[in-house]
């Protein structure tokens, strides 16, 4: 949009001017405060009527806006020093498994976890029109990763397809465990497209929050509640706040770290995400992640060491299938991690080595020379692959999904990070 504005480079700028032109590259920019929406003026009266102070002196005031670049948030209405309180939510707002069984208590008959039973509460809350100063507020729609179309799934590069493909199948498998409950409660048919908008809902919005004793179940689907209005705010890997319910005043609390500007938007944090799980479990990627990683998986491995040139032995795939669990192989802007580093260094590992009984991951010293020159390959193939894909999506015409589009800039900020590497080595 800046580019609309000419500015001729020898056209001599006063101050009248230059304020003008302020003026009009700000007007565009301008985020759009919506606090008089409906919506919201139904979500503060409702929460005001049970406890919520949004007036408190100590509390940073805040407003629902539209922000150009990361769409609805929170914006500042004063300024804020270090260590100030962000928001205040008392516990008698947050929607909690308990309050969820207190509500319907016919969910208690059934073995769910809390993140089941929340997806239920929003969805019986819809159809019976309960709670809807809140329901109100939340999103009609997602991106994420899980909700792209096969033919969308299917020219994305493999590392992305496997994870959305995973993400799947688990929704299904939970909408199909859950429609039998829902009706043995209800009778009428859940339809999978109800049952994602609400599960995504909870999964996006949920702060991590400890139940009372009795529901004390280990896992993250087990440890989380909505808190209406805290789940407005956006996440920056920058930032750093300190989240958490506070016993004292029986609220869940945010402070932040930093300072805040009037008039900027509030940030938290949602933790040390890279842009693929931001995407697959958020719907959004951020600019500049700090935490960006580009994994790999076994195959690429095998792409730059031909079968013909390294001798799988059993034992060797054993330690790179070892290697390779839990994302462990990638690439970052600083460097191969550490079980991406053994695995090149393995595989160009002396045979007798490996066959020795007993032999171990831990006896394997990096070797700097295989690194550089392996890694170097398999970062090229990293590249050509996603390239690829990305040709293979702008072939995609006509009406795609949100998720579909974001996963378009993901593969464009991982041909980034990749890119980066390569020009680093030249
Ligand atoms: C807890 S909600 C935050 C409020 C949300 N933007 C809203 O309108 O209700 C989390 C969702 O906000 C969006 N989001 C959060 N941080 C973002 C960012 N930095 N850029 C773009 N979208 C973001 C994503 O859609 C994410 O699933």
């Amino acid at each position: 949009m800046f580019s609309d504005l000419k500015v001729f480079p020898n056209e001599k700028m006063g101050r009248t001017s230059r304020i003008r032109k302020r003026r009009v590259g700000s007007q565009r920019f301008r985020p759009l405060v919506i606090d008089s929406c409906p919506e919201f003026v139904e979500l503060c009266k409702w929460m005001s009527a049970n406890g919520w102070n949004a007036t408190s002196k100590d509390c940073l005031k805040t407003k629902p806006a539209v922000f150009s670049d990361t769409g609805r948030g929170l914006m500042a209405m004063s300024n804020l020093a270090p260590n100030g309180l962000i928001v205040r939510i008392p516990k008698n707002l947050l929607i909690t498994k308990e309050k969820a069984i207190l509500q319907f208590p016919a969910l208690q008959n059934f073995k769910m976890t809390t993140a089941e039973c929340l997806t239920f509460f929003i969805l019986i809350s819809k159809i019976n029109g309960l709670h809807s100063s809140y329901l109100s507020t939340l999103p009609k729609t997602f991106s994420v990763g899980g909700l792209c179309e096969s033919q969308e799934v299917a020219v994305l590069p493999k590392v992305l397809q496997d994870k959305i493909l995973c993400n799947q199948s688990y929704v299904v498998e939970k909408y199909q465990n859950l429609v039998v409950i829902w009706e043995k409660m209800f009778g009428p048919t859940l339809t999978l497209e109800c049952f994602q908008w609400a599960w995504y809902c909870v999964n996006t919005r949920a702060v991590f929050y400890q139940d009372s004793d009795i529901f004390n179940m280990v896992g993250l689907e087990n440890n989380m509640a909505l808190a209406p209005y805290l789940d407005m705010f956006n996440h920056d890997p920058h930032v750093v706040v300190e989240a958490g319910f506070n016993k004292n005043s029986q609220c869940y609390e945010i402070r932040s770290s930093q300072k805040i500007k009037k008039h900027q938007q509030v940030f938290i944090n949602y933790g040390p995400h890279d842009n693929q799980k931001l995407y697959l479990e958020y719907g959004f990627i951020t600019q500049k992640n700090p935490h960006n990683v580009v994994e790999f998986g076994i195959s690429h491995l095998f792409d730059v060491f031909p079968v013909h040139t390294v001798c799988f032995l059993p034992n060797r795939i054993a330690l790179l299938k070892q290697l390779c669990k839990n994302g462990n192989l990638f690439y970052s802007e600083e460097g191969f991690s550490w079980n991406a580093q053994i695995a090149l260094t393995l595989l160009s590992h002396d045979n007798s080595q490996l066959s020795r009984k007993g032999f171990s991951i831990l006896e394997i010293i990096p070797d700097k020379y295989q690194i550089k020159v392996f890694g170097r390959k398999i970062v090229d193939a990293l590249f050509v692959e996603f390239t690829e894909s990305l040709n293979k999506m702008s072939l995609i015409s006509g009406n795609t999904t949100s998720s579909f589009w974001v996963a378009k800039t993901l593969v464009k900020d991982i041909l980034n990070v990749l890119n980066a590497c390569v020009l680093d080595a030249e």
